[in-house]
C-alpha cells in the first residue's frame, strides 16, 4: 500500500475546476500528491478528490506562503484564473487583476519557496486570428480580447523570469477545452455555464431556451465560428509530461495542445443530436465580441517532445463524455 503523504506533492491552483481537477486524477495517478489551492469561486470543493484542498487566493501572499510551508511542493501547476472570453470584454479589469496580478503573486511566492518549475494554463486565445489553417507555436501573437492578453502577459513574464533565475516553466496553450473524464468521478461544472458543448447538452434537455449561436455570418463553411475541441482526459496526461519534463530537467518551453480538427457551432449541434438523440433549439443571435472566426492547433510540437497523443480525438467521444456526467450530476 502506497502511503499518500510520502508521495511528492505538486501544488495545484485552481485544482477544484474543470481542466485542474481532471489533472489532479491524472497526477494522481502518476504517482504525485496533488495539493489544490483555491478559493472556490467557479470551482467546487467535491472536485477535489485526490489530495488535500486548502482554500485560499492567489492574490494573497501570506496564503500561499503558508501552504508552501506546509506542503514544500516540488513543482506547481497553476490552473487559476478567469476564463471566458466574453466576461473578459465587459469587465476586463477583474481578468487583469486575477490572472496578470494574481500570477505574479504566485511567481513571488514560488521564487521565494524555491519551487522551479511550473506549469502554466495557456491559451490559443493569445493568438488572436491569425489567417493560417493552423496555429503552431512561433506565430504572431496578437490577442483580440483582454482575456488572450492576460495569458499572453503570463508568458512574457515567465520567459523573463526564467532568463533571468531558476525558474523552468512549461506553458500549455489549450485549445477548447472539452468532454469529460469517462468514470464520471469529475466533469464540467459551472454555475452560469458558458461553455459550447454543456450549454448544448443542456438546450437538449430543456435546462435552458434555444441555444445561442453566436454570429452566422463568418468567413466560415457554414457561417459559424470553427474552434479545436480537445479531450480534457488528453489535455490531462499532457500537464502530466509537461511537469515530467520539468522535474527532469528539461527545458521551458510552450505548446499548442488541440486535437487538430475544426469543428463549427453547427457541427457541435449535429453531434449532440446524434449522440443524445435529442433535438437541440437554436436560436441566431449576434456575434459574440472578442470571437475569432477560427482557432485550429498545429500540436506537431506536444507530440514530438510531450509524446501527446490524444485518446478522445472524435467530437462525438466529448459529447458523449460530457453528455453522461451532466445526466448524472446536474
Ligand atoms: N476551459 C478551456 O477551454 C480552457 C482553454 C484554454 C485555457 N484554459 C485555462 O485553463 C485554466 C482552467 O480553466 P477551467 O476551464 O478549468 O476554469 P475553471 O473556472 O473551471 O477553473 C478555474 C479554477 O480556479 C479557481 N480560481 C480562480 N481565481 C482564483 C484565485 N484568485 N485564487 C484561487 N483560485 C482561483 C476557481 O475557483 C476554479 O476552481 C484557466 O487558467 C484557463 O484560462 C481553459
Ligand atoms: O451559447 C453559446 C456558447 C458559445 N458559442 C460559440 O461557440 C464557440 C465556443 O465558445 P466557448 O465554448 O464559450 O469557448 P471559447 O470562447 O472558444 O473559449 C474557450 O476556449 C478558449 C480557447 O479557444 C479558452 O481559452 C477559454 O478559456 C475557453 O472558455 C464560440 O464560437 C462561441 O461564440 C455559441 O455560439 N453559443
Amino acid at each position: 500500500m502506497v502511503n499518500l503523504s510520502e508521495r511528492p506533492r505538486v501544488l495545484v491552483t485552481g485544482g477544484a475546476g474543470y481542466v485542474g481537477s481532471h489533472v489532479c486524477k491524472a497526477l494522481s495517478a502518476a504517482g504525485f500528491l496533488p495539493v489544490v489551492f483555491d478559493n472556490l469561486s467557479r470551482g467546487h470543493r467535491r472536485a477535489v478528490r485526490w489530495g488535500p484542498l486548502e482554500v485560499g487566493d492567489i492574490r494573497d501572499p501570506a496564503a500561499l506562503a503558508r501552504v508552501l510551508t506546509r506542503h514544500r511542493p516540488v513543482g506547481a501547476l497553476h490552473f487559476a484564473a478567469f476564463a471566458y472570453v466574453g466576461e473578459s470584454v465587459e469587465n476586463p479589469l477583474s481578468y487583469y487583476d486575477n490572472n496578470v496580478a494574481g500570477t505574479l503573486t504566485l511567481l513571488n511566492a514560488l521564487t521565494l519557496f524555491k519551487v522551479r518549475a511550473l506549469v502554466f494554463s495557456s491559451t490559443c486565445a493569445i493568438f488572436g486570428q491569425p489567417g493560417t489553417p493552423v496555429i503552431s507555436e512561433d506565430l504572431p501573437k496578437n490577442p483580440i480580447n483582454p482575456y488572450g492578453r492576460t495569458k499572453l502577459m503570463v508568458e512574457a513574464a515567465l520567459t523573463d523570469a526564467g532568463e533571468a533565475g531558476d525558474l523552468r516553466w512549461v506553458a500549455l496553450r489549450y485549445f477548447n477545452a472539452a468532454g469529460s473524464d469517462p468514470d464520471l468521478e469529475v466533469g464540467e461544472d459551472h454555475d452560469p455555464e458558458p461553455h459550447l458543448i454543456p450549454r448544448v447538452l443542456m438546450a437538449a434537455r430543456g435546462r435552458v431556451g434555444a441555444l445561442d449561436i453566436f454570429g452566422s455570418d463568418y468567413p466560415t463553411p457554414d457561417g459559424t465560428c470553427l474552434r479545436d475541441y480537445v479531450h480534457v482526459c488528453d489535455l490531462a496526461d499532457a500537464h502530466v509530461a509537461a511537469l515530467n519534463r520539468l522535474l527532469d530537467g528539461g527545458a521551458s518551453g510552450v505548446f499548442n495542445l488541440g486535437a487538430e480538427r475544426p469543428i463549427s457551432v453547427l457541427e457541435v449541434i449535429a453531434a449532440a443530436e446524434r449522440v443524445t438523440g435529442l433535438g437541440v433549439p437554436v436560436r441566431q443571435a449576434d456575434r459574440r465580441p472578442g470571437d475569432p472566426p477560427k482557432l485550429v492547433a498545429d500540436s506537431a510540437r506536444a507530440r514530438s517532445e510531450l509524446d501527446f497523443r490524444p485518446r478522445f480525438a472524435a467530437i462525438e467521444e466529448m459529447v458523449e463524455h460530457a453528455w453522461r456526467w451532466q445526466q448524472t450530476n446536474a
